[in-house]
């Protein structure tokens, strides 16, 4: 191929977007009570253009969410793609099937659903949770998070208190909570007084766990 051709191919956004192989470049950290944390900087890269497709196409809708004994509006964006639904993009199947790959021997089953989360601006937000609607309050599980567009905090708390951990993700990173995270841990994604461009998250879970 020509050398200007393979250039201009590498500079079109809308050809940039491809996923990283995850093998051994995702770097585990545990925490208390059998919950860990896998983390892949940069794992989607040249997503700017799936990012943009994500915002125009994706149904977005206003949420409201079940938080401890309330159901409360969350000043974000959602959309659910459940068991068998076409997601909104093939790269986005294309990252089930890798998480597929890497987590099954663990999982000991295949990743079902997509939740999408859009935070238009730094005012939107998740208050502290565990996802624990159903089987992750009461067993083990995997819950992978793919970000794309501007970076925000994710931060996660043990139950019944402790020192945070933060982690900065947007552009393609890569974060999975497992073991007992959502119900030995909590996490949230704190308002930001920082002028802040849009994001979204796309998280996978197992059957059953919301
Ligand atoms: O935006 C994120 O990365 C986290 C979203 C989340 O925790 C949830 O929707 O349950
Ligand atoms: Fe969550």
């Amino acid at each position: 191929m020509d050398i200007a051709v393979q250039a201009s191919l590498f500079d079109d956004p809308t050809e940039g977007a491809r996923l990283e192989p995850l093998g051994d470049s995702v770097r585990r950290r545990a925490l208390t009570a059998g919950a860990w944390i896998d983390v892949r900087p940069g794992w989607l890269q040249g997503s700017e253009q799936l990012f943009a497709d994500l915002v125009d196409q994706v149904p977005w809708r206003a949420e409201r969410r079940q938080m401890y004994d309330r159901v409360v509006d969350v000043p974000r964006l959602v959309s659910f793609y459940a068991e068998d639904a076409p997601l909104p993009d093939p790269l986005l199947t294309e990252a089930k099937t890798a998480l597929d790959a890497h987590y099954r021997c663990e999982l000991g089953e295949p990743f079902a659903t997509a939740g999408l989360c859009y935070y238009r601006d730094g005012t939107d937000s998740v208050a502290w949770h565990g996802d624990t609607i159903g089987r992750g309050g009461t067993e083990d599980t995997i819950v992978a998070i793919v970000s794309l567009g501007a970076a925000r905090t994710l931060a996660l708390r043990p139950r019944g208190g402790g020192a945070s951990l933060r982690y900065s993700l947007g552009h393609g990173d890569l974060l999975v909570m497992g073991g007992s995270c959502q119900r030995t841990w909590e996490h949230a994604v704190p308002k930001s007084t920082r002028p802040t461009g849009p994001r979204i998250s796309v998280q996978f879970r197992t059957r059953g766990v919301r």
